[in-house]
């Protein structure tokens, strides 16, 4: 898409109604990651090109905009990638201390079978050549992009009625050979993504017991590392 030339570069930045502003605060607060809660109900393509259309407002790294997103709605995928899951969560079972192993395999961890569509979110490393601006002392920061892009699509999606949720306990292997993903491209997500009538009042981990939302006073520091 080309820019107008004769259209203003900078417009008045306008502001938030107090309700707009409830509005963003709402969805950062009441997101969740969903594993149980989806309806099989099918997603517009209209709703989907939405989600996507967020994802792809993300900030990147010298505007490289290194994602793509591969949108899985086929069945016999979204069940290949549950045994992939599958077979790599027995693994991460193993590697928790055996007190907590238990509730680990009580853990409900994925919903890529009852979601109705998945996306398996990518980076491309080479999107923008060699040397991209903001990039040169840093080559993690496409991927970082591309997390942005994600998170991007997850609030939107909280907005639309949607859930969403990461799954990332896979063999890299298994969903490169299965979505034919070239070894120059990075996975970066697997979302399961599905209407929600239902969502935890809090992270799941957390009403399980698992781990709990950390006092933010003990993360921000005055000035210097570790100094409050
Ligand atoms: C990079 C990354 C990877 C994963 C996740 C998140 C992120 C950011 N999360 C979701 C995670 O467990 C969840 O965000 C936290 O527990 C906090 O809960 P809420 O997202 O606030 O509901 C996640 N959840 C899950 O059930 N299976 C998974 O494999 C993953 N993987």
């Amino acid at each position: 898409m080309q820019l107008d030339p004769f259209a203003p570069a900078l417009v008045p930045a306008g502001e938030f109604s107090e309700h707009d502003r409830a509005s963003v605060y709402r969805a950062i607060e009441t997101r969740r990651d969903v594993r149980d809660q989806f309806l099989p109900d099918p997603l517009p393509d209209d709703l989907v090109s939405r989600l996507l259309g967020a994802a792809h407002a993300a900030p990147s790294v010298g505007f490289m905009q290194p994602w793509n997103f591969i949108v899985i709605r086929d069945p016999k995928v979204r069940q290949a990638a549950w045994q992939a899951f599958s077979r790599a969560n027995k693994e991460a079972a193993e590697m928790f201390e055996e007190e907590r192993r238990d509730m680990y395999r009580s853990l409900k961890l994925e919903g890529i079978r009852k979601a109705p569509l998945s996306i398996c979110v990518t980076c491309d490393p080479d999107r923008a050549g060699p040397v991209v601006i903001g990039r040169t002392h840093n080559p993690r920061t496409d991927v970082y992009s591309t997390v942005c892009a994600v998170q991007n699509l997850w609030l939107a999606a909280r907005a639309e009625g949607i859930g969403v949720g990461w799954v990332s306990i896979f063999h890299d292997a298994d969903i490169r050979e299965l979505l034919g993903i070239p070894e120059r491209i990075e996975i970066v997500a697997w979302l399961c993504v599905g209407y929600v009538d239902q969502l935890y009042h809090a992270p799941e981990l957390a009403v399980k017991g698992w781990r709990q939302r950390l006092p933010l006073e003990e993360l921000v520091f005055c000035d210097r590392w570790g100094s409050q």
